[in-house]
């Protein structure tokens, strides 16, 4: 925090290497004793001692640069004002086009009401004070989850608010702001685009992707038995945790090509065996959700961690810490209740589950895209080039233009799509949803394709560097392919679209 008030002239006469001094936006830096350490070396900052550097530094540097060398700082300039902001936890941005149109104060919504915007601040808050310093810290450590994270998120039932609105949920007051009862598809976008703020991709599927699509599947489809409700708790509260175990090397979206098999026993408990793949939190898992071939079909099965499970870490393009295992079961017993649904009907468990994983994918990558949006803004107006910033060469400006137009045509889109979901039945939105859904996903990432490829030419050099100016725009460009593959890839969800569409095709002609 800055200490003394100063004048540019007193600033000005410490310009020499063992004194250096400089401005950033009207605030002193006494950099003599960061000069060695810093990454940039120490003749750039020989060059600027006893001067104002804010243009320098903003266009080498984010301003968090800033926060995190808070200490560096001495004092402020006689009768000057910082101008640039920074946020505090739970801040909506001011830059045009960095927060949906229904949190923007000049805009109205016909969708959202008073608890949704309470929600958003209180998620945001959550997010940005616990939850993003550990995202950045392990996305580049590629370690898991901290258990104390964990328990955070389950206290404050994030945890269950994650797999959607439903009887899970019912009799809480969720952060003080919603009742579980009350707790619709809205409120469940809203904390979907809160949560991919942190900028981490492969964190935010370790951060519990594998409960979101799995413990669903428990909840609606195993039988009412005190080991499920033994399950749900332990998996709510933090204690433990679960997966889904459908992909395999052999076969990904051809569910009928899989080659792991679950042999029923006389006593009615099952042996499975066999291989999966990409299985997201794998490595860290206590239970997992198994998509197996049995006698006449496909069954789904909950199979415990035990000495016939083993987890190998595979190393994808995203952070390790999502936990993406290859996981083996050789002989794993699954005692005859741990059955999902009907036996040799599993295909329906499987089905029934994507509409909430898409929906959750789709607005994920909206947000993601959006943040795209925001950096890029930020980074034209900033980044001087040719004299000039780089926001006024109509090149940028008609890149900046089609990226807008992506995010905001989708996002409303799907918001239309979550207000249907609030009122329908599950049966209903499984009839009438699931292609509507499966193109909004599919359309979603070959937006996030052409808006990582635009975010990249305008940072250029620094779009391709995991650190510094360019870092969120890399790793969204090198990440954005996983919600363009996992849950569907956009092929199969196209033409999932376009076949729901020509099911009770009316008898129309031209
Ligand atoms: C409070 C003052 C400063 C601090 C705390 C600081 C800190 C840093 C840090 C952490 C980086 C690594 C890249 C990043 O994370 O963005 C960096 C890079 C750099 N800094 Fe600074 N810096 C300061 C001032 C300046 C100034 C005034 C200049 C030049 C006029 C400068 C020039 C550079 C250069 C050239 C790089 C390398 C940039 C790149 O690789 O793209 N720095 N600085």
């Amino acid at each position: 925090m800055p200490h003394a008030t100063l004048t540019r002239e007193a600033v000005a006469s410490h310009n020499a290497p063992g004194d250096l001094w400089c401005i950033i936006d009207h605030t002193v830096y006494d950099l003599t004793d960061f000069v060695d350490a810093h990454p940039g070396g120490s003749v750039v900052l020989e060059q600027v001692a006893g001067t104002d550097a804010t243009s320098a530094f903003y266009n080498l540097h984010r301003h968090e640069v800033l926060t995190k060398f808070a200490d560096l700082c001495i004092g402020t300039i006689e009768g000057e004002k910082p101008e640039v902001i920074t946020p505090q936890p739970g801040d909506l941005s001011p830059v045009p086009y960095a927060e949906p149109l229904w949190l923007r104060p000049q805009f109205k919504s016909p969708y959202f009401n008073e608890s949704h915007y309470k929600l958003r601040r209180k998620v945001r808050e959550f997010v940005d004070t616990y939850v993003t310093p550990e995202a950045q810290e392990k996305e580049k450590d590629g370690t898991y989850i901290s258990q104390e994270l964990i328990d955070r998120m389950a206290a404050n039932d994030m945890l269950a608010m994650r797999l959607g609105p439903g009887k899970h949920l019912h009799g809480k007051n969720l952060l003080g702001v919603v009742k579980g009862e009350e707790y619709d598809y809205l409120h469940d976008l809203v904390q979907a685009q809160e949560f991919v703020r942190t900028n981490t991709r492969g964190f935010n599927d370790g951060n519990m992707g594998g409960m979101i699509i799995s413990l669903t599947a428990v909840l609606q489809w195993m039988p009412d038995t005190p080991f499920k409700h033994k399950v749900v708790q332990e998996v709510l509260s933090g204690k433990k945790k679960i997966c889904l175990a459908i992909t395999e090397a052999f076969a990904g979206s051809d569910v009928a090509g899989l080659r792991t098999t679950a042999t029923k026993r006389a006593d009615g408990s099952w042996v499975v065996r066999g291989t999966k793949k990409w299985i997201t939190n794998g490595m860290f898992c206590d239970y997992f959700v198994v998509g197996c071939r049995t006698e006449k079909g496909f069954s789904v099965l909950l199979v415990e961690r035990s000495d016939a499970v083993e987890t190998k870490p595979i190393k994808t393009s995203y952070s390790t810490s999502a936990g993406t295992a290859f996981i083996e079961f050789n002989d794993a017993v699954a005692p005859a209740h741990h059955l999902l649904g009907e036996e040799n009907n599993g295909f329906i468990v499987i089905m029934s589950n994507f509409n909430h994983e898409r929906f959750m994918m789709a607005a994920g990558v909206i947000r993601q895209s959006r943040t795209i949006v925001e950096e890029c803004l930020k980074w034209s107006s900033q980044r001087v080039v040719f004299g000039a910033p780089l926001i006024s060469q109509p090149a940028i400006r008609q890149k900046l233009a089609k990226m807008i137009s992506l995010v905001e045509a989708t996002q409303s889109w799907l918001e239309s799509i979550a207000y249907q979901m609030n009122h329908m039945s599950y049966a209903q939105q499984s009839k009438n949803l699931g292609g509507p859904i499966g193109l909004l996903k599919s359309y979603v990432t070959r937006c996030a394709h052409e808006i990582a490829d635009e975010a990249v030419n305008i940072f250029g050099g620094r779009g391709i560097t995991q650190s510094g100016m360019g870092g969120v725009v890399e790793m969204f460009h090198r990440t954005y392919k996983f919600d363009a593959i996992l849950g569907g890839t956009e092929e199969i969800l196209a033409d999932l679209g376009v076949r729901q569409a020509m099911k009770g095709f009316p008898k129309a002609m031209l």
